[in-house]
């Protein structure tokens, strides 16, 4: 059977995941798009040669008979609506992340699948099926380097546009850190703050750039995230994992060394595109064997819950620079997968 995936917002990643579903990946088309911007929609799917059928809203194309799952790819604060229109319809979503913006919008696609009783949700925390960060999780949990002690980070992409304020370093960018470092440690946050050096000059003036984010979890490790999103010279996502009795580290992606006019070098990516490629191939082919059987797998919606906790403790903390805590409340046994 071949999975009918509708598309709400084609946009950067909208049409990566589409490209995937079409010429990498198989068991699923793209039968159905939509996008606020009805060109967006038209341009993302000529090039792929679809004959999917283009939506007004995101509500029309979740409840036609030709969607039988949906990719939710929109801006951040639009997922929410369309991500319970997805769950009250009974069709599997995969959403980008943030779930949503708010750990209330989260709270509310929670509560609602749990009363439909069916996993549906996906969230699009895609570094968990990166190769490096699962042979950094496989290490810890085997006692590799004894009980981890500290995390130092850093997420550095060479620059953002105006549209990208300070409050996005958290829920659009550190929300990724957020996620993984809570899977890699099997852990959760106690406390967050948020200190600022120097400015960039290459931030714009609505932007704070780099920020740095001190978290403490609740068996008591320690972890420093650096976000620099105007670093210039590349996309360089960095995790070392500091141990009772050694250190691991997220390797490199693979890259040719050359030699020449005098130099030894690696080229750096510069691209999210290209760093987590392969990871976005197996999150998708997750989602699609999932929602062929009418469920979902991978980061659920307790986990983009989890993380927009942690990332509203960290925008108070921006604003406040105080320590802020963070409040989970207890995880409902449904989530016990
Ligand atoms: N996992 C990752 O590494 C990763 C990478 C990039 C983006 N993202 C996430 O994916 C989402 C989209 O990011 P992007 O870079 O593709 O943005 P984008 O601006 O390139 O595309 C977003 C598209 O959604 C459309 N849109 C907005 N609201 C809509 C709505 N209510 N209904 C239908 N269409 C709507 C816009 O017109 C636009 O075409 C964001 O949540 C972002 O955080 C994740
Ligand atoms: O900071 C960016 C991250 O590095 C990417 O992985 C995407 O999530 C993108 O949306 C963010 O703006």
């Amino acid at each position: 059977m071949t999975l009918n995936i509708g598309v709400i917002g084609t946009g950067a990643i909208g049409r990566e995941h589409m490209r995937r579903i079409t010429q990498v990946l198989s068991g699923a088309r793209i039968s159905a798009v939509t996008d606020v911007n009805r060109a967006a929609a038209e341009s993302a799917i000529a090039p792929l040669g679809l004959e999917a059928e283009i939506f007004l809203t995101g509500p029309d194309l979740i409840a036609s008979p030709s969607v039988d799952a949906v990719l939710v790819t929109s801006f951040g604060a639009a997922h929410e609506p369309d991500v319970l229109a997805a769950v009250k319809a009974g069709k599997p979503v995969f959403c980008e992340k943030p779930l949503a913006t708010t750990a209330q919008g989260c709270r509310n696609i929670v509560e609602a699948e749990v009363a439909g009783g069916r996993r549906l949700v996906q969230v699009g925390f895609m570094r968990r099926y990166d190769a490096g960060y699962r042979m950094l999780r496989k290490i810890i949990a085997e006692d590799g380097i004894g009980a981890p002690l500290m995390v130092h980070a850093a997420h550095r992409n060479p620059g953002v546009g105006t549209n990208y304020v300070t409050e996005m370093a958290i829920h659009d960018t550190l929300i990724h850190e957020i996620d993984v470092l809570r899977w890699l440690l099997d852990d959760d946050y106690k406390t967050v703050q948020v200190v600022y050096p120097r400015r960039s000059p290459n931030a714009h003036e609505n932007l704070r750039d780099p920020q740095i984010v001190l978290i403490e979890t609740a068996k008591g490790v320690r972890i420093d995230v650096e976000i620099f999103v105007n670093c210039v010279y590349g996309y360089d996502i960095q995790c070392e994992v500091v141990g009772e009795t050694g250190l691991a580290k997220l390797p490199e992606p693979m890259s040719i060394q050359t030699r020449s006019k005098a130099r030894l070098s690696n080229e750096i990516l510069t691209d999210w595109k290209d760093r987590f490629i392969d990871a976005y191939d197996v999150e998708l082919r997750d989602f699609i064997e999932a929602a062929s059987k009418g469920t979902a797998a991978g980061p659920s919606s307790w986990d983009g819950y989890a993380a927009a906790v942690a990332a509203d403790a960290c925008v108070e903390a921006q604003k406040s620079g105080q320590i802020v805590p963070v409040t989970m409340p207890e995880k409902p046994a449904f989530y016990n997968f």
